[in-house]
């Protein structure tokens, strides 16, 4: 909870020596993991997640279930069993520093009998929140918020949620409909939610939400853009199987950029609910080659590293990987359309621009993104901010430019505890 900090792990990033060429097998999508989780957790029999990702983020969301009266059995090797109990408190939740958690277990938690705790990690509670909570309260929920809107806060549940219709500026992050959508199907009059506001980000984990909704039994309409419409109704617990991670495979196909050498995800489905076409269109554009086979999703590097000019609002979580590669292209990057990323697990814009001058890009900051211009590069102690994707950057850059030492790899573990030696395998294999 708020004040516990991990011992720090710092890291030297291995150096490649030629091009990395080898297949990766990655953990589960965190974000499919966690909603399968929340969708379970409210179905009406139990659930069975095949290869969930085995990480902070998922375990502390089965924690908070577990608080919270379902029986997550995670003992499986490869194998995730939920069973629904009724929802109650009093119960504490350890959000970590998970936006998935802080956004989709409080609407779980006002359809809980008794109080229900959150908080979690020091940052954890700079995220925003207000949002969420503004809506929430407008749906009937009783819930009290820190003096600035965010964490911790407290859910006082009555075992029932009215719903209905609210607006809701959700241009902060889209968990904020991702999650009052997930639980919504369990409102008695179902939600019909309308964003008002810049553009919500992130659509591609919209269609996961939605998608994941139908799969499970909900009525959902999103046919009027910005609105959102989910029927009450009843979930239906069932097998979800999660597919390997495409964010968290982000540095490791930048490696194959890099070095010109070519990585391929294995287990790649033939039919995606992550952002696989805007993914390899970046990869493509920074001058990459991305092919599917039965074999997976694999990105071969071309020798050429371009830099690219690019709107990253739909695929926001991938600007740090995207920022040390435009570091080690052969011409200037802009990236923009990230503004709310100042609110994911650090401010990544002013955390991306302090890092990536410090190993001696030319970096200009922007409040919605960062121009890069690729200079005479050094090693330099790069800061992690206990965030797992300045960690994932600091190491592309470290394949180009010996010296690049993280101040913490530990914080890797948020979505991927294995980073580090995954990684060493990789570059080794260089
Ligand atoms: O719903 C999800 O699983 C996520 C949505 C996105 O959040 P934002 O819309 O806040 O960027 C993404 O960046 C995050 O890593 C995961
Ligand atoms: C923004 C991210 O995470 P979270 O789910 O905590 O918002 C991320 O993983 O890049």
């Amino acid at each position: 909870m708020a004040g516990v900090t991990a011992e720090l792990r710092p890291w030297l990033a291995p150096s490649a020596t030629g091009p990395v060429t080898a297949t990766v097998r990655l953990p589960g999508s965190k974000s499919m993991t966690a909603r399968a989780l929340i969708l379970a957790a409210l179905g009406d029999g139990p659930s069975v997640i095949e290869a969930p990702l085995k990480a902070r983020d998922t375990t502390l969301m089965s924690s908070g279930l577990r608080a919270l009266g379902v029986e997550v059995d995670t003992s499986g090797e490869d194998r995730w069993v939920v069973t629904p109990g009724p929802l109650r408190g009093p119960a504490r939740v350890d959000v970590g520093l998970a936006g998935t958690i802080m956004r989709f277990l409080p609407p779980a938690a006002a359809l809980a009998d008794g109080v229900v705790e959150f908080d979690g990690d020091p940052h954890a509670r700079n995220r925003p929140m207000g949002p969420i909570v503004a809506a929430l309260r407008a749906l009937g929920v009783e819930i009290e918020a820190s003096p600035t809107g965010g964490l911790p806060l407290t859910v006082r549940g009555s075992g029932l949620v009215e719903g209905g219709e609210v607006v809701i500026d959700a241009s902060g992050s889209s968990q904020f409909v991702s999650g009052l959508l997930l639980s919504a199907a369990r409102f008695a009059k179902g939600l019909t939610l309308r964003h008002e506001g810049p553009p919500v980000p992130s659509a591609p984990h919209l269609r996961m939400t939605t998608h994941m909704l139908r799969a499970a039994g909900a009525e959902v309409d999103e046919s009027v853009p910005d609105v959102w419409r989910v029927e009450p109704g009843t979930l239906r617990g069932r097998t979800w199987t999660i597919e390997p991670d495409l964010s968290g495979a982000a540095p490791f196909f930048a490696a194959a950029a890099v070095t010109g050498g070519s990585v391929t995800l294995a287990g790649w489905p033939a039919d995606s609910w992550q952002p696989v076409d805007q993914v390899s269109r970046i990869f493509t554009d920074l001058g990459a080659e991305v092919t599917r086979s039965a074999e997976g999703l694999t990105v071969r590097g071309t020798g050429t590293l371009r830099g690219i000019t690019a709107d990253l609002s739909e695929v926001s979580e991938l600007t740090p990987v995207v920022s040390a590669l435009a570091v080690l292209a052969d011409g200037p990057s802009e990236l923009r359309g990230v503004e709310h990323i100042r609110g994911h697990e650090t401010d990544r814009i002013a955390a991306l621009a302090t890092e990536l001058a410090k190993v001696g890009a030319g970096v200009t900051e922007f409040r919605d993104g960062l121009r890069i211009e690729p200079g005479a590069l050094r090693g330099a102690s790069f800061e992690t901010y206990a965030d797992h994707r300045m960690a994932h950057a600091a190491a592309v850059v470290g394949l180009a430019v010996p010296g690049v030492e993280l101040t913490d790899v530990g914080c890797t573990s948020k979505t991927l505890p294995e980073f580090p030696e995954l990684w060493a395998e990789l570059v080794a294999r260089s």
